[in-house]
């Protein structure tokens, strides 16, 4: 685990989503001004709305003048994953029937900044704007959309189904086990973590069998899993509970064979006697087969 200074992309990237997070503070304000009574009134009404465009115009002005080039391309998608968690943050807190899609925009905009986050804590020397994972394949983007087409859909027509309150917290507790075991992985491993599966073996590059890796073989894998289900149950999307689950067990299987071929190569004997003792942590999913 990295315990140097965080490099300056991570630092930008830190500052930047704060100021997006900042959208918070203009409801606080009108609610202090007595105009409001309801976080949600604010982001329903049509002052409401005007303030929040033209708050986030005036930090993505202050970003243009501040950055430029690849620290500007870095500071507007931590600052726009602010927005979000923030405006996530407002509907989840305030009186209305959006509450879980609240939920879910905090959740998934928390784990794409923090991907960024920690791979600049922990590996900086690979960090790039995709180490934010907004662009990790067409499919990612696809079943993201699904889930919000699923969510509206059956929001307008079976209202009740997405008023399950305890499926929902059952959901957010998936989603904040996974995302806290995934980021243990991440930090856990250190500079051997990388977001692609490497097939050369670099010098620094050593086998962890500790911490949560003496539970699971693949305990980021494993988070991510119970992470991206977990929010399709925090939506009480039925559809997409089943479709994420699929196919990320299909994913991870096939990931999870193609990068244990590289880790015996790398480690041989050692990741050998790794792989007999600690099980894969992901149901009906045991690895490469070793003769
Ligand atoms: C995205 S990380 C995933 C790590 C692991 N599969 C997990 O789920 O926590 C992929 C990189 O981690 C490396 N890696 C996987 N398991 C490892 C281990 N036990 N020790 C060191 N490196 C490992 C692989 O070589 C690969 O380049």
């Amino acid at each position: 685990m990295a315990g140097s200074k965080l490099v300056l992309e991570g630092r930008v990237s830190v500052k930047s989503f704060i100021l997006g997070l900042s959208v918070v503070i203009i409801p606080l304000i009108r609610t202090c001004f007595g105009h409001i009574d309801w976080v949600f009134d604010y982001l329903t009404d049509i002052p409401g709305k005007i303030a929040i465009c033209l708050h986030i115009a005036v930090i993505n002005g202050l970003l243009l003048t501040i950055y430029r080039g690849a620290l500007y391309k870095v500071a507007v998608r931590a600052c726009f994953l602010g927005v979000i968690f923030g405006c996530g943050l407002m509907i989840s807190l305030s009186d209305t029937t959006w509450t879980y899609f609240g939920w879910y925009m905090c959740s998934l905009s928390f784990f794409h900044y923090s991907e960024y986050l920690v791979t600049a804590i922990i590996n900086p020397r690979t960090l790039s704007l995709d180490s934010f994972l907004l662009n990790h394949s067409m499919e990612y983007t696809l079943a993201a959309v699904s889930s919000w087409v699923e969510f509206t859909v059956e929001k307008l027509t079976v209202p009740e189904l997405k008023q399950l309150r305890w499926l929902s917290v059952l959901g957010l507790v998936m989603v904040l086990c996974g995302e806290g075991l995934r980021k243990a992985a991440m930090l856990t491993a250190g500079s051997n973590f990388n977001h692609i599966v490497q097939n050369e073996k670099a010098r620094s590059h050593v086998l962890v069998t500790d911490g949560v890796y003496s539970y699971f073989r693949h305990p980021s894998y494993v988070g991510w899993f119970y992470w991206s289900t977990g929010t399709q149950v925090l939506l009480c999307n039925p559809l997409c509970t089943l479709a994420y689950t699929i196919a990320s067990w299909r994913f991870f299987r096939e990931r999870i064979e193609e990068e244990e071929l590289s880790l015996i190569h790398f480690f041989a004997e050692d990741y050998i006697e790794y792989k007999k003792k600690v099980p894969t942590g992901l149901p009906f999913i045991s690895g490469i087969r070793v003769n």
